[in-house]
């Protein structure tokens, strides 16, 4: 697909509309513990799995879920290296309960029961390549992992990280529609790095904290199909012809500035962690029945377009 084909009204969404309240659930495996531990007071949670947790993205997002206090269960899913990832994270003294799974035997398994499923599983880039010359490798891994989510955990949340983002959510959402489970209120492809990026150079060129400022990034996740909406910043601020010229260009090339400045090392793995739990922090305080949580994402606007509107 390409990425032209994205207007801007399929990318901004408000979480909380998007997301049926789940009530937090109890965690149930204690059998699963060695004989030496007492049972786990079972703090209430959501259940949450990284698929391709064991990748660049996929560690430090593991390390930051496990820091979510609204996480009762974490499931780390990889093809390679997970037990080292999922025995490292499991010493963090904090609430979840870890878990590791690896290889396509045990995609059921880790997925099983999952309120929210994250996949930053697939091929990163490397200079000179586009997001799109990902399509042939990713689009597979990201049929196979949704395949196992339409099996084992339909009614879960999706925060799909895999590129090209602007192929592989039509693809999943076409896994799902196959498998009778699409709700395109779940599947949320995650574009919050570019929110970030937006917020952070935005702030540099006003002199403020980046926490202060609010850039909505509506559109795709591919060059010009990322539009920031200089217009609509929050707090209400003007910038000169050269300054939008400026930022909107740095916006949408954010992710080719990491994949140079990498030289062949990969993409954004770091800075897209954290946006990545962010993102996944609201779905689940959405999930848990917050109001007011609005984020961009990139998602279907068929059936959505009135809570756009909103
Ligand atoms: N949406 C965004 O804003 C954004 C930002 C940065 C990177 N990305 C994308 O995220 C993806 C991952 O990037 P990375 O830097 O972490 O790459 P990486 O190579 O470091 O990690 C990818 C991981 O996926 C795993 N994997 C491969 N096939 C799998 C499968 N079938 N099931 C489960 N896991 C599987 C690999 O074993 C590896 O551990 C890339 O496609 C990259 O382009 C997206
Ligand atoms: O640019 C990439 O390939 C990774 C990611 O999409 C990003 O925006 O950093």
């Amino acid at each position: 697909m390409h990425p032209d084909a994205t207007s801007p009204s399929h990318r901004i969404a408000r979480v909380a509309a998007h997301l049926n309240p789940t009530r937090p659930q109890m965690e149930e495996g204690a059998a699963l513990r060695p004989a030496a531990c007492r049972a786990k007071g079972g703090a209430p949670g959501f259940k949450v799995a990284v698929v391709g947790a064991a990748g660049g993205i996929g560690q430090s997002l593991s390390l930051l879920m496990k820091m979510n206090p609204l996480v009762s269960v974490l499931h780390l899913y990889d093809v390679v290296n997970t037990p080292g990832v999922t025995a490292d994270v499991s010493h963090m003294d904090t609430s979840a309960v870890v878990r590791g799974f690896i290889g396509q035997q045990q995609l059921e398994a880790a997925l099983t029961g999952m309120d929210l499923v994250i996949i930053p599983a697939g091929l990163p880039r490397k200079p000179g390549m586009t997001r799109d010359d990902l399509f042939n490798k990713n689009a597979g891994i990201v049929r196979s992992i949704c395949e196992g989510v339409a099996k084992s955990c339909p009614n879960a949340i999706v925060n799909l990280i895999s590129n090209p983002v602007n192929s592989t959510v039509p693809i999943a959402a076409e896994v799902f529609k196959r498998a009778g489970t699409y709700c395109p209120k779940r599947l949320l492809g995650v574009t919050t790095l570019d929110v970030a990026r937006a917020n952070t150079f935005v702030a540099e060129v006003l002199g403020v904290d980046p926490r202060e400022v609010n850039v909505p990034v509506v559109g795709g996740h591919a060059g010009v199909t990322i539009l920031p909406l200089l217009s609509q910043v929050s707090p209400p601020c003007s910038f000169t012809p050269d300054e939008i010229s400026y930022l909107t260009n740095r916006i949408q090339n954010g992710g080719t500035e990491v994949v140079e400045a990498k030289a062949g090392a990969g993409s954004a793995t770091l800075s897209m962690a954290f946006a990545a739990a962010k993102f996944a922090d609201a779905c689940l305080r959405g999930m848990r029945g917050d109001a007011g949580i609005v984020e961009c994402s990139y998602v279907a606007s068929e059936s959505c377009r009135s809570s756009h509107r909103r």
